[in-house]
């Protein structure tokens, strides 16, 4: 495949960092320079002579830096056919030397929003020529390699490394492809940034994408796209799986929700167990206790460092996931006895405050429920109040009951789930699966309490929780048929309290 040759460079850089690398590494392959004002500075304080853009094009920079690339003479010796006959008599006529690569790092836009600057502030920092340059360099691969941000130095370096100044069709074109990422996220932040509240439109730019073994089943194809270490380290294991993405997601979403000690087994994106206790360990068995059979090939986390004894106890079953803020060295040692088993040091717990998913033949986006009750949320409405205890227990219900799948009904006592009813189409149905689960482990539900994710639209499920031993009830409150479930649980002595918060989660 024929190789063209870099002669003459164009560097527009915001950041200079890095960039001194590159340079001198174009410049051992006797590549030229032209720039712009602060980048040429930078480059000679290297040593290296480089020719400013004002030379080039007559023209010094204006408008504040508004206008500096945009010129002919810039964008003709870039855009140039080399093999089209009328492009070189142009070319010619108008003294206009060729371009083989632009450099460009365009103003730091988004940094400049999410720094919270004002709106003038904000709209100088549109990069006008960086942008054009990158197109129209992009547009004319043929010819011309474009390197659009930082992340693409270190692919230039080792082409350069590899095969000095001299590049493929195919090379240039993943060059114009990356600049074409850059250029087309730039401008959905730009559009974002006006759009605001009006949400007249959806842009989600993400540039970095993971292929995965395969989707939600192996006959499907599988793609993550985000930055998955810059959440978590992977200490071993093997590739994460699409259906281990998503339950890494509720995993973290669920535990983020608690501040004490807390451990948590997740199966399918549901708790199957989860308990908070003073000492980790206590909290791994407990959570465990809830549905050791369900436990089995779970995504376990915690938000505690896993110590030694923690890390026997659960090295004890078979999982496939853990996730946890650190390890103790020796649970380490304990936990990498399975080779296969995915180990993640969560490092960034914060996830995107909006979410979204295709359906039909558009996207669905919403804010994250991010509502967490506390003790001045809730109302009581029986004549029974909870008591303090109670009170711990219906909280801390209700922070499961919101991460687990609609219809959903949970138990819990002393900080400890003591089953769930998850996905069912009718609530009585969910509350009914959760009692049978807690007679299956041994739970005896007498003084646990009940959260429900959304309100009783009938009496039966208060009457059957009064059956089976609960002694509170939290629940959102808002059915025209609350003061039926409200007069069962006076009836029947239980205590319940409404939040006026529903948590749906289909
Ligand atoms: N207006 C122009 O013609 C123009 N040409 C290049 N730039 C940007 O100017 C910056 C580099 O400026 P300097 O070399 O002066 O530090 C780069 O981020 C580049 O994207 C421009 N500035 C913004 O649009």
């Amino acid at each position: 495949m024929e190789k063209k040759r870099i002669k003459r460079a164009l560097v527009s850089v915001y950041h200079k960092d890095n960039l001194d690398v590159i340079i001198k590494k174009l410049h051992a392959e006797g590549v030229e320079f032209v720039s712009t004002g602060g980048t040429q500075s930078f480059i000679e304080s290297l040593d290296i002579p480089c020719s400013a853009v004002e030379d080039l094009t007559g023209y010094p920079s204006i408008l504040g830096g508004r206008v500096k690339t945009l010129h002919p003479k810039v964008f003709g010796g870039i855009l140039n056919r080399r093999d089209n006959e009328l492009d070189k008599a142009q070319i010619a006529e108008y003294e206009i030397p060729e371009i083989d690569l632009v450099i460009v790092d365009l103003y730091p836009f988004e940094a400049t929003v999410a720094a919270g600057a004002d709106e003038p502030t904000t709209i100088e920092k549109i990069d006008i020529g960086g942008i054009s340059l990158i197109r129209a360099a992009a547009k004319n691969y043929n010819d011309v390699v474009i390197v659009a941000s930082q992340e693409q130095y270190e692919p230039l370096f080792d082409l350069i490394s590899s095969n000095g100044a001299e590049t493929t069709l195919e090379e240039r074109r993943w060059f114009a492809k990356e600049a074409f990422g850059v250029s087309s996220h730039y401008d959905s932040a730009i559009f974002n940034y006006f759009d605001g509240q009006d949400k007249s439109g959806f842009r989600m730019s993400e540039n970095n994408a993971k292929i995965l073994r395969y989707g939600e089943n192996p006959h499907q194809g599988g793609i993550f796209f985000g930055k998955f270490e810059d959440m978590f380290e992977q200490l071993q294991g093997r590739e994460i799986s699409y259906n281990n993405l998503l339950d890494i997601d509720a995993a973290v979403n669920l535990i983020n929700d608690f501040d004490d000690i807390t451990f948590a087994i997740l199966k399918h994106n549901n708790a199957c167990g989860i308990a908070s206790r003073p000492v980790l360990v206590d909290a791994w068995n407990a959570a465990l206790a809830g549905d050791p059979v369900s436990a089995f090939g779970g995504v376990l986390i915690t938000n505690a460092i896993i110590d030694k004894t923690t890390a026997e106890e659960m090295n004890k079953i078979f999982f496939e996931v853990v996730i946890a803020p650190d390890y103790d060295l020796e649970a380490i040692e304990i936990l990498s006895q399975k080779k296969n088993r995915i180990i993640l040091i969560i490092k960034e717990a914060k996830i995107k405050s909006k979410q979204f998913r295709s359906l039909l033949n558009g996207v669905l986006l919403q804010d994250k429920d991010t509502h967490i009750e506390t003790p001045e949320d809730l109302k009581v409405v029986t004549t029974k109040a909870p008591t303090a205890g109670e009170i711990e227990d219906l909280l801390f219900a209700n922070k499961i009951v919101k991460h687990t799948k609609s219809n959903a009904i949970v138990f819990a006592k002393n900080k400890q789930m003591f089953a769930s009813g998850v996905g069912q189409t009718s609530r009585v149905d969910a509350l009914k699966q959760a009692v049978d689960k807690a007679a299956a482990f041994d739970f005896d539900l007498k003084g646990a309490v009940m959260a429900s994710d959304a309100f009783f639209p009938f009496p039966d499920c208060v009457e059957l929780a009064a059956e089976a031993g609960i002694t509170a009830v939290i629940q959102p409150g808002g059915s025209i048929n609350d003061k039926l479930s409200i007069a069962k649980c006076d009836e029947t002595g239980l205590a319940m309290v409404t939040t006026g918060f529903r948590h749906f989660k289909h």
